[in-house]
């Protein structure tokens, strides 16, 4: 683990978090048609204090869509390397939109390399309009794949907004807190696939290393495989078991910075040592790019006082993608 990561664990999560030893399960159905926002929101409450982490149901999402988002993913990754480099994330300027090999991208730089390839998109623009805005890449002669997954990324914007009033609630904010940080917001929307590990498997190269999520919020499909694991107080993995019927959510950098750590944006990663191939379709949700995020006042207090200045949410992000890209570095 790198000494930023080591630091964050203990300053962050070992001294001031209660301990769990599974990803809590949170029913949003209550929050989702309104008959119980607060009793959803308490719950969202202690798992974001705690682990950062939690499984939602009842989430309104049909299985076949993410069944399907699976399917044409497999069938994406299955093309040869060469089709897939032509649409390489580097030919996307700083939209970072597109195909993303193999230590293409390492989240834990200098100590773990990514064996994770990946294909991103994001909100459609028909010209590069500045970091995280711009067309996507998509594959040529197969319309299908990009209806479904971009129908699927919509459906997640729509999601992550009513997360996202869930968790103003749980911080006695008003519902729509976040709309005014969200009018255009940066999102991703990733495709990615994990091949099988064997024998002796070492920090020095595992699926994605370890890592937190930069932006507000991660809504995480995950396919019957197995290998996410969150960290918890005591520096245990705590393992992402894929659960029928759930999305895991977790919160990243910017809602830690918002809550002055109050909120854990926690460290994970995956292993995928289950001698099958792993895919996920995780999404990213942050603010707007000039968005500033600050502690919150009512997190800040004589015990817990200010943590962090405030920045931008575009300026994070890229100070985040600077440290983990390979073509960035390169280039
Ligand atoms: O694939 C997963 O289970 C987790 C992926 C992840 O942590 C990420 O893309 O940030
Ligand atoms: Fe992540």
């Amino acid at each position: 683990m790198s000494k930023d990561l080591l630091v964050s664990l203990d300053d962050k999560l070992h001294a001031r978090r209660e301990r769990f030893d599974k990803i809590p399960i949170v029913d949003i159905g209550p929050l989702l048609d309104g008959t119980d926002k607060h009793r959803v929101s308490r719950e969202i409450r202690w798992a974001l204090s705690n682990a950062g982490f939690m499984y939602v149901k009842n989430h309104g999402i049909q299985q076949d869509l993410i069944d399907s988002v699976f399917t044409v993913s497999r069938r994406f990754f299955d093309l040869p390397l060469s089709e897939k480099t032509l649409l390489h994330i580097s030919n996307s300027d700083v939209a970072f939109r597109g195909y993303i090999e193999p230590f293409g991208e390492n989240t834990n730089p200098g100590k773990t390399k990514d064996l994770k390839e990946c294909f991103d998109f994001g909100p459609e623009r028909s010209v590069l309009e500045g970091p995280f805005f711009g067309p996507n890449q998509w594959p040529s002669s197969w319309p299908e794949f990009r209806e479904l997954t971009y129908g699927y990324h919509q459906r997640m914007v729509a999601l992550a907004k009513k997360l996202l009033q869930g968790i103003a609630l749980s911080l006695d904010l008003s519902e729509g807190y976040f709309e005014n940080l969200m009018r255009n917001p940066i999102s991703i929307q990733r495709l990615l696939h994990y091949p099988p590990q064997s024998g002796h498997v070492s920090e020095d190269m595992i699926g994605i290393g370890a890592h937190t999520d930069y932006g507000n919020l991660t809504i995480l499909a995950q396919d019957d495989v197995g290998g996410l694991q969150v960290l918890n107080r005591d520096g245990d993995w705590v393992q992402g078991t894929p659960i029928q019927g759930t999305f895991i959510i977790n919160i990243g950098d910017l809602i830690q910075r918002l809550t002055n750590d109050v909120y854990l944006a926690n460290i994970h990663r995956v292993v995928n040592s289950s001698g099958r191939e792993r895919y996920s379709v995780p999404f990213f949700i942050d603010a707007d790019f000039d968005a500033v995020i600050e502690p919150l006042k009512s997190c800040v207090t004589d015990s817990n006082p200010q943590r962090y200045h405030p920045v931008t949410c575009g300026e994070h992000k890229l100070r985040r993608f600077a440290a983990s890209y390979a073509h960035l570095a390169k280039a």
